[in-house]
């Protein structure tokens, strides 16, 4: 098939699964935390579940989102083997996994890369002025600590991703510190895949509604982030959190190249319905766009994971190759099971 790959737009046909949603911290922002000891955990059952209706939607990425338990709390142990767990079932199930659960120690990390293809953490934002704020009961989202964990990532080898959360009370000048704090991090380990220019958007839950990040900001700082990071990381934008579809035109345009995981339900984000493909694939095929999957780990760090994870990956890169959207088009029904 012929196709210039200067207009291609990927996604990833993703589910999220969520091993628990109690967390320590309170980000006022936040509409998917419970409180600590009010949640039940995900089980094996409600896990086989999911991930069956996964494959019969064609789904291949498994993001493993969760809240966090406490790292010097009792239950931290088996928290972290819940999520290996679940990494493991999902891998024998033949779907690629890539968890972000908050920030992890060093032999957390290294556990989890043995069955992650990539995993991720959003920076947010640098400036510790949030930690008066928005973060004030929320000490995962320290920024020394989460540029830590990318660092830690890059030593460990783990293709990673991060973001900036944009509209929660920083100053244009402190989005500029953060890009670099990535851009710095990338310099070192190489190891920055994507970021993810993450606009805040109020849902029903959150302890603190304050307005969205407008759609057109969200476009403008595209350009920004493209001056900002090395050419070679994939700006991502999430099209459900874009309520006017012409600026995701304007993002593309001004250099986004992805539109992150498409899935059923966005469980950041309850509020807004995920696109389907099918849905975009004409729109940005009418601006000369084409929209392909992909997988969680980007083709350049295939090589950095054990040999069972990459002969796991190398399977799902010669369906893509064969069958670059059709095997992965989700079922028609996808819609009538959102929320
Ligand atoms: O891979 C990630 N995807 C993130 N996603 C997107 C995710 O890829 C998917 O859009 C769905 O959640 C999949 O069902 C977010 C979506 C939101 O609405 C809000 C925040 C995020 C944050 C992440 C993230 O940190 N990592
Ligand atoms: C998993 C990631 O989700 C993001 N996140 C959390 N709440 C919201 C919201 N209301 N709007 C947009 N992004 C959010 C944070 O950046 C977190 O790190
Ligand atoms: N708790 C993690 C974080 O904030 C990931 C899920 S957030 C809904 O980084
Ligand atoms: S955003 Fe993540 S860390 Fe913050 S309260 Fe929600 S689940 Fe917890």
């Amino acid at each position: 098939m012929l196709t210039d790959p200067d207009r291609v737009i990927t996604y990833s046909p993703a589910l999220t699964v969520v091993p628990t949603y109690e967390c320590f911290n309170r980000c006022t922002y936040c509409n998917f935390r419970a409180e600590p000891g009010q949640a039940t955990w995900l089980s094996r059952s409600q896990l086989a579940e999911q991930l069956a209706r996964a494959k019969s939607h064609g789904l291949v990425e498994i993001l493993v989102l969760s809240g966090e338990v406490h790292p010097e709390s009792p239950r931290r142990a088996a928290w972290l083997q819940h999520i290996v767990d679940i990494c493991d079932y999902a891998l024998q199930q033949g779907l690629l996994p890539h968890t972000n659960v908050g920030p992890l120690s060093e032999m957390e990390m290294a556990q989890l890369r043995a069955v992650n293809v990539s995993m991720g953490l959003m920076l947010e934002q640098m400036t510790p002025s949030l930690l008066q704020t928005v973060h004030r009961h929320a000490p995962s989202k320290v920024p020394e600590r989460r540029l830590a964990q990318i660092e830690q990532a890059g030593r460990l080898r783990i293709p990673f991703t991060t973001g900036l959360l944009l509209g929660i009370g920083e100053s244009e000048h402190d989005r500029l510190e953060t890009l670099r704090a990535i851009a710095q991090s990338h310099d070192r380990w190489g190891h920055i895949q994507e970021v993810i220019l993450q606009p805040h958007q109020p849902g029903h839950r959150q302890q603190q509604a304050r307005s969205g990040f407008s759609a057109a900001a969200l476009a403008e700082f595209v350009k920004t982030a493209k001056q900002y990071l090395p050419a070679e990381i994939t700006v991502q934008i999430p099209p459900n959190l874009i309520a006017d579809h012409q600026y995701v035109l304007t993002a593309i345009a001004n250099g986004a190249r992805d539109l992150g995981g498409l899935g059923p339900k966005d469980e950041v984000n309850p509020d807004y319905h995920h696109p389907t493909p099918e849905r975009l694939r004409p729109f940005l095929r009418s601006a000369g766009w084409q929209l392909r999957p992909r997988l969680p780990i980007y083709p350049q760090y295939d090589d950095w994971l054990t040999p069972q994870l990459q002969q796991r990956v190398k399977a799902w890169r010669g369906r893509l190759v064969e069958a670059p959207s059709p095997d992965l088009t989700p079922h028609p029904s996808y819609e009538a099971v959102s929320r």
